[in-house]
């Protein structure tokens, strides 16, 4: 009889607990998302650009002093007299090139005479450069570029020590009718520009390197392990264009789960892209933490709310069927709890197809309405009382007994003839002519008449309560305080 409610409880809690729950995951993930995006808007909008703001313009200078110190050179008059002198003094360009190295600290100054092609360096005039020589390229190169750009820079090996880079920066020199009379510039080591930005990486907490215009890796510092291009980069690649056609920008992309968050800025002097990325800010940690921690929380007090739910609504249900299917007088169960016990025992009875006997009694209470009349209605529930009790303790466990209303009784009886259920409910209405209800000295005799019948095939309750009817009918007819059975 409970299973249906508590299929009902169950969904309800089921429904409750996805409610809950659904409730907590939006709450918690939505708030977790707008905080994550304002953090990431913040990153990208201000404190990124504010970092590559300021690590453009340390870096500038060292990058740009290069620049600043070629530029002197190629305008020197000393230089362009020297050589429309026709490098009468070769130990005077040496001399002037070992002072800038002194000067600025420069690693490698130079010098190449168009009209004579010789190489100077700070020590000595090394051979001359020609157009033949594969490794004499760049300076060809600087020789035909545009005439509105007056130097071009080259990132290639240290000559001295193959295994560094160098940064190169040559100069055009034109004499003072601006014809082209050769080449000068200096070289710094990258590997100070490198230390540099390790150290700005390691400040600011973020990866930051250069890359030129075809998307190649120029610069970088010594945790970078990622494709020399970032077109080959996963999560990167596909941005690689947009962010190459622009002087700078921010950028999101997902790297192996991640996300990266890019600010880019052009060094037009360099035509290089000084990138810096920002992955895993500690306050995303928090914030995720934060959301772990909000959904256990949330989980807890569901979990909480819904053992608080089950035993309430358990308890209420609990009640409730209690009150439906309990007779309030006496305890024993009512009409509606009794013909539902009949259904159950009807379909376990069809199922199992037992051939075993069932019984049914209906019990009235002799000449009950004097009783009420004579001595109250109170007294008279007592008397309904004082008699369910004598029933309920003559009863065997498998049988069940009902009050179908008024002073009448039901008691089914499984495993059990009409003759022995006749024999059994002799015995009770001997047992309790022999119990009459005594209270305030007071004795009141009450008697029971009894109609028993069996039940039949697939009869309803209403067809067996019938036959028993006929029998108790007989019983008062018989005198009363005793037992009739059905007969055909
Ligand atoms: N005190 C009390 N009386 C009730 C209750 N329910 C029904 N009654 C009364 O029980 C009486 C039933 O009387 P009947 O069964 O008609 O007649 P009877 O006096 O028992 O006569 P027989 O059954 O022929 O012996 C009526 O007077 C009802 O008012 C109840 O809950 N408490």
């Amino acid at each position: 009889m409970n299973s249906p409610y508590r299929l009902t409880k169950t969904r309800a809690i089921i429904l409750f607990t996805l409610m809950l729950l659904g409730a907590f995951l939006l709450i918690s993930w939505s708030s977790y998302e707008v905080a994550r995006q304002s953090l990431n808007n913040e990153i990208e909008e201000n404190t990124l650009p504010l970092t590559s703001d300021n690590v453009y313009s340390e870096i500038q200078q060292d990058l740009l002093r290069p620049i600043f110190v070629s530029s002197l050179m190629a305008h020197d008059t000393f230089v362009r007299d020297w050589v429309l002198d026709h490098e009468k003094d070769p130990n005077a360009m040496i001399r002037y090139l070992s002072e800038i190295d002194r000067r600025f600290d420069t690693i490698f100054s130079f010098f190449v005479s168009d009209k004579t092609d010789r190489y100077y360096d700070p020590k000595r005039v090394l051979e001359t450069v020609s157009e033949k020589v594969r490794r004499d390229q760049w300076y060809f190169q600087a020789k035909s570029l545009p005439a509105d750009k007056s130097y071009f820079i080259d990132v290639r090996l240290d000559p001295e020590d193959h295994a560094r880079l160098d940064i190169f920066v040559n100069y055009k020199v034109q004499d003072y009718q601006g014809n082209f009379i050769g080449l000068t510039g200096i070289g710094i080591s990258v590997e100070k520009i490198k230390a540099l930005i390790e150290k700005y990486e390691q400040r600011y907490n973020r990866v930051i390197y250069f890359v030129d215009k075809s998307g190649q890796v120029v610069l970088h510092g010594q945790s970078f392990k990622r494709a020399m291009n970032i077109r080959q980069q996963p999560g990167i690649g596909p941005l690689t264009t947009s962010i190459l056609t622009v002087p700078g920008g921010s950028y999101q992309y997902r790297d192996q789960g991640r996300q990266v968050l890019l600010n880019t800025r052009l060094l037009p002097e360099f035509d290089w892209y000084l990138m810096v990325e920002q992955r895993d800010h500690p306050l995303q940690r928090v914030l995720y933490m934060t959301l772990l921690k909000n959904l256990g929380i949330g989980a807890a007090v569901s979990v909480v709310f819904l053992l608080l739910l089950w035993l309430t609504i358990g308890g209420y249900q609990r009640r409730l069927e209690h009150m439906a299917t309990t007779d309030k007088l006496t305890g024993v169960m009512n009409r509606q709890a009794f013909e539902l016990r009949f259904l159950l025992f009807q379909r376990r009875r069809g199922s199992l197809l037992t051939g075993t006997p069932v019984a049914l009694a209906i019990i009235d209470i002799d000449h009950f309405k004097p009783i009420n009349d004579y001595h109250g209605h109170g007294i008279g529930d007592r008397v309904i009382q004082h008699i369910a009790g004598i029933i309920q303790t003559s009863l065997r466990r498998t049988d069940s007994l009902c009050r179908w209303g008024g002073d009448e009784f039901l008691v089914l009886m499984p495993d059990c003839d009409s003759v022995q259920a006749l024999a059994r409910m002799a015995t009770l209405s001997a047992l309790i002519e022999q119990s009459p209800l005594i209270f305030d000295n007071k004795t009141i005799p009450v008697t029971v008449s009894c109609g028993v019948a069996e039940h039949q095939g697939k009869e309803g309750v209403d067809a067996l309560m019938n036959r028993a009817d006929i029998a108790l009918y007989q019983a008062k007819q018989r005198g009363r305080n005793r037992a009739e059975k059905w007969e055909d």
